[in-house]
């Protein structure tokens, strides 16, 4: 029906509460991959950004907001009303279809966006995979500052930690945020310099996760090793049965009881069959709290 095409913005202040209490997570990425961003109207990813920032006043730390669009106007009109309505930051992805070809072409477009929203941090955020634009992260960041003068940092989502790394070491002394997005590799990002994680999986197992940074934190990397071994076993599994952005959301409402709705076009709702399975293994692993099963749990890892 009609309801299953729109979005039910009533549920992103429970949603926040949500993510604080539960799940200990306390800044938003917000019109994201996850979020399907890039496939809401211009003034539904408004209307989404507006329901965040506002009911997350007082209770979360950042909301940063993606404004990448193929359309340079849309995206400078998605800035300057993230500025206006009082965002932490905003994110930008290459465009995808008319590409740059090269770093500088890139690099112009970003400043474009940028200069819409002087006052606020902004993001490149890196995604090669979903966006088809490889050109490496590290050398968009060579000079990026002088060109950008609100440039605080990378949302990287990519495995590449050899690209990851020299962005860090390449970056020593300007005090950028490396915000890492591959979470199955966290930990390796961590001893690289992360200083910081955005990913779908934090919506259900940002608990587990704080688990692993605070291991990190102490220095304790066998834990913290243990943390990670675990969260990849659950993602190992549902990656081996299809696993994308219509399965996150199945997973988020079945963890969270909050309900997502269906993904939109071209986006498939997850079947059933899948949700059965990924229950089941969050029950294994004892990442669903009421941990009712007794026998069959043997790799429970808290
Ligand atoms: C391609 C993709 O969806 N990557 C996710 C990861 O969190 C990913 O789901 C996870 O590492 C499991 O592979 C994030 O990088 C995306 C993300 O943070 C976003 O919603 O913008």
């Amino acid at each position: 029906g009609k309801w299953e095409r729109e979005i039910n913005f009533s549920v992103i202040g429970q949603y926040v509460d949500y993510l604080v209490k539960e799940q200990g997570v306390k800044n938003i990425f917000v019109n994201g991959t996850t979020g399907e961003g890039l496939s809401l109207s211009i003034s539904e990813r408004r209307r989404v950004a507006e329901e965040w920032v506002t009911k997350g006043r007082n209770k979360l730390d950042q909301v940063v907001i993606h404004v990448g669009a193929l359309s340079l106007k849309e995206s400078q009109e998605l800035a300057q009303h993230a500025a206006e309505i009082g965002a932490d930051g905003i994110a930008v992805i290459a465009p995808f279809f008319l590409k740059p070809w090269n770093k500088d072409v890139l690099i112009n477009f970003l400043k474009e966006v940028a200069a819409a929203a002087p006052a606020l941090p902004f993001y490149y955020y890196h995604i090669p995979a979903l966006t088809g634009v490889k050109i490496r992260a590290e050398e968009v960041l060579d000079g990026i500052q002088e060109k950008i003068p609100t440039f605080q940092g990378l949302k990287f989502s990519d495995t590449d930690l050899l690209d990851f790394g020299q962005c860090v070491d390449q970056n020593r002394q300007r005090q950028f945020a490396f915000l890492f997005g591959v979470d199955e590799q966290l930990l390796s990002a961590l001893v690289m310099g992360a200083t910081g994680a955005v990913g779908s999986t934090y919506n259900y197992l940002g608990k587990k996760t704080n688990q692993m940074l605070e291991a990190f934190e102490r220095k304790d990397f066998s834990s913290a090793l243990n943390h990670q071994f675990c969260i990849q076993r659950f993602i190992n599994f549902v990656v081996k049965l299809g696993f994308g952005v219509s399965q996150t959301k199945a997973i988020m409402t079945l963890v969270s009881g909050i309900p997502m709705g269906p993904p939109r076009l071209p986006l498939q709702k997850a079947s059933r069959e899948f949700t059965d399975n990924a229950e089941a293994k969050l029950r294994s692993l004892d990442f669903l709290s009421f941990n009712d099963l007794k026998d069959g749990n043997l790799e429970a890892c808290s």
